[in-house]
């Protein structure tokens, strides 16, 4: 019936996420059905993004969401009251008519993100549908191939790589589970590696679950990955390909212009030159954020010289705007996008931009934050979507491995239906 979709409460509570920060949890519940949103966090945040409502003082160590958990309990609870959840649509356009601003300021990006992702969760109950069902319909079967972050760097960790995340990506496998079996097996084995050359102390874990190593070299790192799928007893270039966030507004001078990476200066010419001898050495078929995120000039550089080998992915560039992602295409600047839903607030922006971006041949990689929790969505809007790629960090600590056994457990669910694609949405160029 239609009145089982009606929205009869919307509730907010603070929750925590993985670094033990206060965010935002949403509760929606239908006359029939219930769904629970909760705000993930970043810590390499674009300057593009929607801001999240955060109180001052010494309280939450200045991270406290009172104020955003009180606006949900009351200007959109009662905005949102006997709407038809279905429409999501027309919610997201609700909250951003609330909101009225251009970056979410009023509400919080972490308001509108948790209560939209409630929303569809809830909606999806209430039919009695799978999420990544209600959300992509019945074609949707593809399981994303997952790009791990397994070594740390740059804000995510404490030790001295710029870059931000060392990628392993299970290219050889044929299906998901399978993807994760390797994976995890050179995940551990890296543990070894890394301890038989630096020492056990320097096995510790940076934001995402990956190894954060006292390294200095980005080589290195990408080395050590290697001799780890070597001592799994597989092959890099076939079983496995490299990828790398470079995050590289982390270490971007704007005023002298030049990246500091491994102890040197480059300029963007030579930083090209730099990520061609590591992309040609460890065989990397992704690189996100090569540049600032500003400087869509060297995007397109790049692009042009080496966009028909490997993925370059806008992460901080686009903050999933559709603004910034019409900039990209005219530019030509990436060949893929990254989607992280709070970056933009809403589920409607986030499917207008995975629309622009596959309309325009550019490959969507559904995204975690370095600050993210057990809310598993993100697996379901992969799936939903048809992606192709999940970035979702390392195969271990409870918020990353909640996406992989949502994963998993869809594999199970399609049976014969399941289609996992591997090395295919990296090189469809
Ligand atoms: C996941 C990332 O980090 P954060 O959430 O800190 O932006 C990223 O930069 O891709
Ligand atoms: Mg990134």
């Amino acid at each position: 019936m239609d009145s089982d979709f009606l929205i009869r409460e919307v509730k907010g509570i603070v929750a925590l996420d993985s670094r033990g920060n206060p965010t935002v949890k949403a509760i929606v519940k239908t006359n029939k059905g219930i769904g629970v949103g909760i705000a993930p966090s970043g810590a390499s945040k674009s300057s593009k993004e929607a801001i999240e409502l955060r109180d001052g003082g010494k309280k939450w160590v200045g991270m406290g969401v009172n104020l955003a958990v009180s606006k949900l309990n009351e200007e959109v609870s009662q905005r949102l009251i006997n709407q038809d959840s279905r429409q999501q649509y027309l919610i997201d356009s609700l909250l951003i008519a609330l909101d009225g601003t251009k970056n979410k300021s009023s509400l919080g990006g972490n308001t509108t993100t948790a209560v939209s992702i409630a929303v569809s969760k809830a909606a999806a109950n209430t039919a009695n549908l799978e999420l990544y069902e209600y959300l992509g319909g019945p074609s949707a079967r593809i399981l994303p191939t997952p790009i791990l972050n397994i070594i740390n760097g740059g804000v995510h960790a404490g030790n001295n790589l710029a870059f931000q995340e060392f990628i392993l990506i299970p290219t050889g496998a044929r299906t998901f589970i399978d993807a994760m079996r390797m994976s995890i097996e050179v995940y551990k084995n890296l543990k070894g590696v890394i301890s038989e050359k630096y020492g056990k102390t320097s096995t510790n874990v940076g934001d995402e679950g990956g190894y954060a190593p006292p390294l200095n070299e980005s080589r290195e790192a990408f080395s050590l990955i290697e001799t780890a799928i070597k001592k799994s007893g597989y092959e890099l270039g076939t079983d496995f390909h490299l990828g790398m966030d470079a995050a590289s507004s982390e270490f971007y001078n704007k005023d002298k212009k030049v990246y500091k990476v491994d102890g040197k200066e480059f300029t963007s010419s030579e930083l090209i030159d730099f990520y061609e001898s590591l992309i040609n050495e460890f065989s990397i078929i992704y690189l996100e954020d090569p540049f600032d995120e500003d400087d869509f000039d060297s995007f397109s550089e790049i692009t042009k010289k080496l966009g028909n080998k490997l993925l370059i992915v806008g992460d901080d560039l686009y903050a999933t705007n559709v603004n910034y992602l019409m900039t990209g295409i005219k530019k030509k600047a990436t060949n893929g996008a990254l989607v992280k839903v709070n970056q933009i607030g809403t589920l409607t922006e986030t499917f207008d931009y995975i629309r622009l971006a596959k309309e325009s041949g550019i490959i969507p990689v559904i995204s975690h934050r370095s600050g993210d929790t057990e809310d598993p969505f993100i697996a379901d809007l992969a799936v939903a979507v048809g992606s192709g790629i999940i970035k979702t960090g390392a195969p271990a600590r409870s918020e990353r491995v909640s996406k992989y056994n949502r994963l998993i457990e869809i594999e199970n669910q399609l049976g014969p239906n399941a289609i996992y694609l591997g090395k295919e949405p990296f090189v469809r160029l």
